[in-house]
């Protein structure tokens, strides 16, 4: 989903300057005005994560200079395939690591605020506090967030890292726990209806698509030098099924919602209610612009704009 955004969105020119990698050498800095070109892990460019030599190809073809990592297995399906979870959520980072080292690319994975667990404050959840996430998704991001930061004290690695809450866009969920949060506008806008797997009070950190690509671009642009982390929490707001539901009837006053909670609502019960994610914007004054109200609106006008497009095929 977040990859595929990303891609829409046009960032403006950087501010700071491009390098450029050759086949074996180190990059050096060329051309100001020259933008980093971004290899972004999924499958545009058809590469498994964990082929290596592959992914090596790629960047060397391309003249990669910053690796944005978002292949994953989501909480909830990284459940049911625990082994597969291992080798695209482990594996697959310390090929994006050794990769990054080795063409010294600037590396971005984002974390979670699944990557915390029941023993964490959850209300609200500082950026440094314990961390014991109970599914393996958690646990792959905790290790994401620890051995970049070894890479960064050990090789200088310019590693980043935003913990984001549940990301609400219109594109279809992929497997998460937060996700009901997207497929309720699915639901309602075809059939009024909606069956919400958690039970109605699961307060949960969120944020629309726009301000976490927002923040991601305004993170990776940040000076090193203004960074006193290289892991932050980032969020815009936090609600529960039955707040969103009662902004969304707003639009659709007819909107029916039944709760049948799941395995997921385990999950959510270790999460964050609340993220605490003052140090962002502290260091590099991250600000987010949407509010529930704003969501919803933009939400229903996306996903009612995709519907209208489907229908009229
Ligand atoms: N969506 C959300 O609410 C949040 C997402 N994130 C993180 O953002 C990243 C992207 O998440 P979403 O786009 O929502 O997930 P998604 O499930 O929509 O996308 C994950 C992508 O990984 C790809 N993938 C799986 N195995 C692969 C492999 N072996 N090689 C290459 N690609 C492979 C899949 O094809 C899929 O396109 C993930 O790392 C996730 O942990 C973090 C916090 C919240
Ligand atoms: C919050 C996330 O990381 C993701 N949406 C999930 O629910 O697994």
């Amino acid at each position: 989903m977040l990859r595929r955004m990303l891609q829409s969105v046009r960032p403006c020119r950087p501010r700071f300057y491009s390098q450029y990698i050759t086949n074996d050498q180190p990059r050096h800095y060329v051309n100001p005005h020259d933008p980093p070109r971004i290899l972004i892990t999924g499958p545009y460019i058809f590469a498994d994560i964990l082929d290596f030599k592959g992914l090596q190809q790629i960047v060397v073809t391309h003249r990669i200079d910053w690796l944005i990592h978002f292949s994953a297995l989501l909480s909830a399906i990284g459940e049911q395939n625990v082994p597969l979870a291992i080798r695209v959520n482990i594996e697959g980072v310390h090929n994006v690591i050794e990769l990054a080292k080795q063409y010294r690319l600037k590396v971005f994975i984002p974390s979670t605020i699944g990557s915390f667990g029941p023993e964490s404050p959850r209300n609200p959840t500082p950026n440094v506090t314990i961390q014991r996430p109970k599914t393996i998704y958690g646990v792959s991001k905790v290790h994401a967030e620890l051995l970049g930061e070894y890479y960064f004290h050990r090789y200088g690695l310019d590693f980043r890292c935003l913990r984001f809450p549940g990301v609400i866009s219109s594109d279809p969920p992929g497997g998460g726990t937060t996700d009901y949060a997207v497929a309720i506008f699915h639901d309602i806008l075809r059939s009024g209806k909606f069956e919400c797997y958690l039970r109605p009070d699961t307060r949960l950190p969120m944020m629309y698509i726009k301000d976490c690509l927002r923040a991601l671009w305004e993170y990776m642009e940040t000076p090193a030098a203004k960074l006193k982390r290289r892991v932050y929490n980032v969020t815009a707001m936090s609600f529960t099924p039955e707040e969103l539901v009662a902004a969304i009837a707003k639009h659709v006053p007819e909107v029916k919602v039944t709760y049948r909670p799941d395995s997921r609502q385990l999950i959510a019960d270790t999460w964050p209610q609340v993220f605490d994610d003052s140090a962002a914007r502290e260091d590099w004054q991250w600000k987010h612009k949407y509010d529930i109200d704003m969501l919803v609106t933009a939400m229903i006008r996306d996903v009612g704009r995709q519907l209208e497009q489907q229908n009229s095929l």
